[in-house]
């Protein structure tokens, strides 16, 4: 079964992380209690996709999380970890005939609660919701809002995760609406230093502790 899924949800990004912050700023974020780490790399240069996931992945043993992989299944079983699919990015049931009943199965389903019904019948470990306000990372039109969380979190069981655009001020507001996990990349991987990064991943994990 899925283990229980609350807290920071941190998502890497390719340009925040590049010039080797990747594993500096990631343990940095784990140090300040990441529940869940996205590995979020849209490059086509799988060795060094795999190098990195590995790293990752033996980075977030260490600290009690788990490693989530996004878009691409076959990466997710070679390392035996979770995965987080958008809608155009193969299906549910399959995925989870591959990763097994433990694996962490996680899927985009924007502002559409019957898209999260059908995540949840094929299988999702949890389904995420967005984008909540304007995003740096991926700009778009701002779909989600808190009234959709609470009806979200009265019909399913799964937990929940807010995504886009949040920062340490929005986040509570989601939180109080139902949101299990809050996705973050751009304001926690902005920071200027590793030191900041864990700061924020703690200013982060401490609204669910209060929550
Ligand atoms: C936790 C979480 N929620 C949503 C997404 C977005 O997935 P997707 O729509 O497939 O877009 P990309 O991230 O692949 O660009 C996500 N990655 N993680
Ligand atoms: C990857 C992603 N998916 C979204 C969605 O709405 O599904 S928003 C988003 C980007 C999240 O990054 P930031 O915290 O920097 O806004
Ligand atoms: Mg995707």
């Amino acid at each position: 079964m899925t283990p229980s899924l609350r807290g920071l949800y941190a998502i890497t990004d390719t340009q925040l992380l590049a010039d080797g912050r990747l594993l500096p700023y990631v343990e940095a974020a784990l140090k300040g209690g990441t529940r869940l780490l996205q590995y979020r790399d849209k490059t086509a240069d799988d060795a060094r996709r795999l190098r990195e996931a590995e790293a990752l992945r033996d980075l977030c043993a260490r600290y009690g999380a788990q490693l989530i992989i996004n878009d691409d299944l076959e990466l997710a079983a070679r390392l035996g970890v979770g995965l987080h699919l958008g809608q155009e990015d193969g299906q549910l049931s399959p995925a989870r005939a591959l990763l097994g009943h433990r694996a962490i199965i996680g899927s985009t389903c924007h502002a559409k609660p019957e898209l999260a019904e059908q995540a949840i019948r094929e299988g999702a470990s949890y389904v995420a919701f967005g984008r909540f306000f304007n995003s740096f990372t991926k700009p778009g039109e701002v779909l989600a809002t808190s009234e959709l969380l609470e009806q979200a979190r009265a019909r399913f069981s799964v937990p929940i995760v807010a995504i886009g655009g949040i920062t340490l001020q929005t986040a509570p507001q989601l939180i109080a609406s139902g949101a299990s996990l809050i996705a973050v990349i751009h304001a926690l991987f902005s920071a200027p230093s590793a030191a900041e990064v864990e700061q924020r991943a703690r200013a982060f994990s401490a609204l669910f502790a209060r929550a």
